[in-house]
């Protein structure tokens, strides 16, 4: 387990292995008597300290992947290994532990509680955990989340941008292998949302964190250093270090090659 006291810019904790790796993971959901095919034999590696978007039409398989890849949603079949650990192999309750001390979220909504403050709701995966917070580290997290000096106030007291930023906080606060963002910007105007996509990129690069964000949006998706496309639940291609122009021509003709 990764040590609560490490210090801050320590990143050896992290595993050599891929932090993230995909092979041949099918997924079908059942509506009735129909099968709906969401993802078809996906294959893909995300290197540790890298920020990766997930791109593609609405029904393409985005939060399918998304959630298969972070153990929130088990595959038909194909392996999915966070680390060097197989996720897919788990049983319900291993599952549930190593994606609480492994994994972070981040979502459209924030999902803070409005009850608890922000250093609470930011410690609470801890808490959750049976581990005890460390306040440098949580002190470091705000400052590096921007929210310095705001851990008393209430979420309801925070701007949308800081609400993400608290939930961007929370998602690091165990030091996961792997931070997992469905549209982090999609709520946020577009000043905000830059905001929030510098910070995401600044835990890549200042504190080594892997990070897999869904979006539409082909702005936020620039923030990152390599785009996958998704098409009908299949792969369909990536860009590294693309451009806003590249990749809005590139989804526009998404699965016609
Ligand atoms: N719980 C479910 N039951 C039945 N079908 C589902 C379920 N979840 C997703 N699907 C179907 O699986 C396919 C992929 O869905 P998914 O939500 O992964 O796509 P997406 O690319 O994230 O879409 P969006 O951009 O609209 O959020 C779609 O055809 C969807 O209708």
């Amino acid at each position: 387990m990764v040590s609560d006291t490490t210090a801050p810019s320590d990143t050896t904790a992290y595993p050599a292995a891929p932090a993230l790796q995909l092979h041949r993971v099918s997924k079908s959901y059942r509506s009735g008597t129909t099968v709906v095919p969401a993802l078809r034999d996906v294959t893909l590696t995300v290197p540790p300290a890298t920020f990766t978007a997930v791109m593609g039409p609405s029904g393409s398989g985005k939060s399918t992947l998304l959630q298969c890849a972070a153990g929130l949603d088990a595959p038909d079949s194909g392996q999915v290994l966070l680390g060097n650990t197989e996720i897919s192999r788990l049983r319900s309750k291993a599952l549930t532990r190593f994606r609480r001390d492994h994994v972070g979220f981040v979502f459209q909504s924030y999902n803070l509680l409005p009850q608890l403050s922000v250093a609470r709701n930011v410690t609470l995966p801890l808490l959750l955990a049976g581990r005890a917070p460390d306040p440098a580290w949580l002190g470091y997290v705000l400052e590096a989340v921007g929210l310095g000096g705001l851990g008393e106030r209430k979420p309801q007291e925070l701007s949308g941008g800081q609400q993400q930023r608290a939930a961007i906080a929370r998602a690091l606060i165990t030091r996961p292998e792997a931070v997992f963002a469905d549209e982090p910007t999609g709520a946020l105007d577009s000043a905000t949302a830059r905001q929030v996509l510098d910070l995401l990129r600044h835990t890549v690069s200042e504190l080594g964190q892997t990070v897999v964000m869904v979006t539409h949006d082909p702005v936020a998706a620039c923030a990152a250093d390599n785009i996958i496309f998704l098409a009908d639940g299949h792969l369909d291609g990536s860009m590294a270090n693309a451009s806003v122009r590249d990749v809005t021509e590139r989804v526009a003709y998404l699965g016609e090659r």
